[in-house]
């Protein structure tokens, strides 16, 4: 009788804890969704986090996102405490340099060492201007006197592995042909890049036509999981502090994968320390630069490891973007060709193929600037949500005022392919819209193509957020479709379907990009 009681007590006293739980988290939910009640947006959404976690889950943030726009206009809530925005002011307010906007805690997922922070996961913005302060120069290319010699040797090998494995002669027969996914090599050869740029020791992806160190299956897998958990930043907060997080973190002595590279930046980063002489050993390279301007020996590690993950599929996506619209639109090829095989007949470019464009004479040529921001445009390298929060005292936006704390994210697809700014054809790859009619492009207004280029700015982000290896980035691109389309003839194998270009979960994963190689008849001097 005994046993019988105190178990009907213990029931009834859960039940009673269940019942207490249920009310305190009903009321908190209705609390929490009044708050914002006054924002357009499905309720369901506004209710929980899981419709969102659920679209990042998918790899459907960047079209989800731009779908919530256009059906409750430029201010939607996505989340019980999260809103989106399309509109360019608002993203550019957020971020300008003296906001009193901060970033929010999404930006904690970007730790990619569990505890340990990097530029892009610092929240408190004096101690994140500091760590920017410290690696200003060496980004901007002022200290690193090999940044752009170290690019064209990896977009060399990356021409020199398509030349000898997959490329057949200007007049060999189609059907010898060797399929290739352009997507995979890319990523090899930004890979490279970043290993080489961030803490010289390159993969050497390209010259094993490899994933020597499993990163690339590394980003396949974990950066989705990463993604999806900067929807739940409390969880993972939660987790950290309890250490669940290191229990599951990649560890220095692992063969493959993260752990590997974290052992290799380690060693890397060690190299420069003469335990001796107690002194920092001086390089003319990025890594030099941020030791010689102060960071730790722990930070410069954290860096390189951020560095090659912000670095590399960003640049990748970006490329693969472009150079998709440029095989599969004749008419922008045709153009860039004849302007690429001009400048080789002058002299501009070097006709060696040994030798890459330089940045300066890319920059001069308009065509190839055209194209590529027409590509970035057309595939915005990152979408993901980048949130920010409104200072204490709250903002009005869009005529909606919206209380501190709360969380801002923006729809990368709907503001680079807004239809009053780029429309009817918003949706297409025209690089002759970059181009006024003097100059033989397409658009009649100075003005309406100067707000394009500020437009196109924010693919960067803005102000005291923006990208940092922006300048790295522009001389990859600069380059690298020079150096492919001089020197080879791509077809789509495939062009019925394209390829597997549109997963996304804040960076693209984009893989089959299948093509045959011809090469073509190179343009002497
Ligand atoms: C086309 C290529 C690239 C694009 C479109 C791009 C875009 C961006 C964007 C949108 C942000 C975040 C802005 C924000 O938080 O609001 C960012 C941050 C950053 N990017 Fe890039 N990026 C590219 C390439 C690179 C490369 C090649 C590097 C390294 C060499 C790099 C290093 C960084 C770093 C370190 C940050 C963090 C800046 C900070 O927290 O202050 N990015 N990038």
């Amino acid at each position: 009788m005994a046993i019988l009681s105190v178990g009907a007590l213990t029931g009834s006293a859960i039940l009673d804890i269940i019942t207490v739980l249920t009310v305190c988290w009903t009321l908190w939910t209705i609390q929490t969704y009044r708050r914002l009640s006054h924002i357009p947006g499905p309720v369901s959404w506004g209710l929980s986090v899981l419709p969102l976690f659920r679209l990042h889950q998918d790899g459907e943030i960047y079209h989800g996102l731009s779908k919530m726009t256009e059906k409750y206009g430029p201010l939607v809530r996505i989340a019980p405490n999260t809103l989106l925005t399309s509109d360019t002011d608002v993203v550019r307010r957020m971020s300008a340099a003296r906001s009193p906007y901060t970033r929010s805690d999404w930006y904690f997922a970007m730790r990619l060492v569990p505890g340990e922070d990097n530029v892009l996961s610092l929240l408190n913005d004096k101690e994140h201007d500091e760590r920017r302060r410290k690696m200003a120069a060496g980004y901007a290319g002022k200290e690193n006197t090999t940044l752009e010699r170290d690019l064209d040797e990896c977009i060399l090998d990356l021409c020199r592995l398509i030349d000898t494995r997959y490329a057949i002669g200007a007049t060999d027969e189609a059907s010898q042909s060797k399929p290739m996914d352009l997507a995979r090599k890319i990523q090899f050869l930004t890979s490279d890049i970043m290993s080489k740029v961030s803490f010289d020791a390159k993969f050497h992806d390209l010259r094993d036509d490899n994933d020597n160190f499993g990163y690339i299956h590394e980003i396949e897998t974990m950066f989705p999981k990463l993604f999806c958990t900067s929807c739940i930043p409390k969880v993972l907060q939660f987790c950290t502090n309890i250490g669940l997080m290191k229990m599951f973190a990649p560890t220095a002595n692992a063969r493959l994968g993260f752990g590997k590279i974290l052992a290799i930046t380690r060693e890397q980063v060690g190299k420069r320390f003469d335990a001796e002489k107690n002194v920092i050993v001086q390089k003319p390279d990025m890594l030099g630069s941020f030791l010689r301007h102060g960071l730790t020996r722990g930070e410069a590690e954290q860096e390189s490891v951020m560095q090659l993950a912000a670095g590399s599929d960003t640049s990748a996506t970006g490329m693969r973007g472009t150079l998709f619209c440029l095989i599969s639109n004749p008419k922008a090829y045709t153009k860039l060709m004849a302007e690429i095989d001009a400048a080789v007949a002058d002299g501009r470019i070097p006709s060696s193929l040994d030798m890459a464009i330089p940045d300066l004479v890319a920059r001069e040529l308009p065509y190839l600037q055209a194209c590529i921001k027409e590509g970035i445009r057309w595939h915005p390298p990152i979408a993901g949500m980048l949130t920010k929060k409104t200072p204490p005292e709250g903002d009005t936006i869009n005529g909606y005022f919206v209380p501190g704390g709360v969380t801002i994210s923006w729809s990368v697809k709907t503001i680079h392919h807004n239809p009053e700014l780029y429309g009817p054809d918003e949706h297409a790859y025209r690089p002759d819209r970059w181009i006024h009619t003097s100059a033989g492009g397409d658009e009649r207004s100075v003005e309406k193509i100067a707000l394009m280029e500020r437009n196109n700015d924010l693919i960067f982000g803005h102000g005291k957020y923006s990208c940092l290896g922006k300048p790295v980035a522009v001389i990859e691109l600069n380059k690298v479709f020079v150096e492919l389309l001089r020197r080879f003839e791509f077809s789509l194998m495939r062009p019925e379907d394209g390829w597997r270009g549109g997963k996304c979960f804040g960076i693209f994963i984009q893989k089959d990009l299948w093509v045959t190689v011809r090469r073509r008849e190179v343009v002497k001097h």
